[in-house]
């Protein structure tokens, strides 16, 4: 209900969670975050990102709840939100550890990558040197680089992974990007 689409719930993630010890990063695209922190917790989420649109009024609360249910807290943003506009939740007494900018509309799968969303991960990058930056939206082969040396070190890959033939070739290919840019700064 924050977006025109509704996919994984915190079931999944439980039925996930018998299987593996992987990192479960969960990106909660919903205008009332708060009230799926104790369900993701419970189910074995491992990150917990929420919007910073639907949550100016009371991001303090969520994320002490969020680290209180054992995960880590991040804050995504729309292409159209400043990133400015998280900069007091990666300050904060208790800040987010993750900031993950949308290079989409959020919603669907398959969209085209936005170029201009990378000067919101330099600024964050030039700013926080050791936050963890993640990009959603259009990541594949032919984009990576492009956020890679912006300074993205979270890649989130659906078509690109999911349609190509050889999935773990893509992934190698995305982290060896990431690994490469690591270096060069
Ligand atoms: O769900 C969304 C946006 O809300 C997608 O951005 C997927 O998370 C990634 O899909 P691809 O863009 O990689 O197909």
């Amino acid at each position: 209900h924050f977006v025109p689409n509704l996919t994984i719930g915190a079931p999944v993630i439980e039925s996930l969670r018998k299987h593996t010890k992987a990192y479960l990063d969960c990106h909660l695209m919903v205008t009332n975050p708060s009230d799926y922190v104790e369900a993701f917790g419970k189910a074995g989420a491992s990150g917990f990102t929420f919007h910073i649109e639907v949550a100016r009024d009371n991001w303090k609360e969520l994320i002490q709840n969020i680290k209180a249910k054992g995960m880590r807290p991040g804050v995504s943003l729309k292409p159209g939100t400043p990133v400015e506009d998280v900069f007091p939740l990666v300050e904060a007494e208790t800040p987010v550890e993750l900031v993950l900018v949308m290079t989409v509309e959020p919603g669907f799968g398959g969209q085209k990558f936005m170029p201009e969303m990378m000067d919101k991960v330099r600024t964050l990058r030039k700013k926080y040197q050791s936050l963890d930056i993640e990009v959603d939206g259009g990541l594949g082969p032919s984009t990576i680089d492009a956020a890679a040396s912006a300074g993205a070190n979270c890649i989130v890959a659906g078509s690109s992974v999911f349609g190509a033939p050889d999935p773990g070739q893509v992934i190698s290919a995305l982290r060896k990007s990431v690994e490469a840019s690591q270096i060069k700064s």
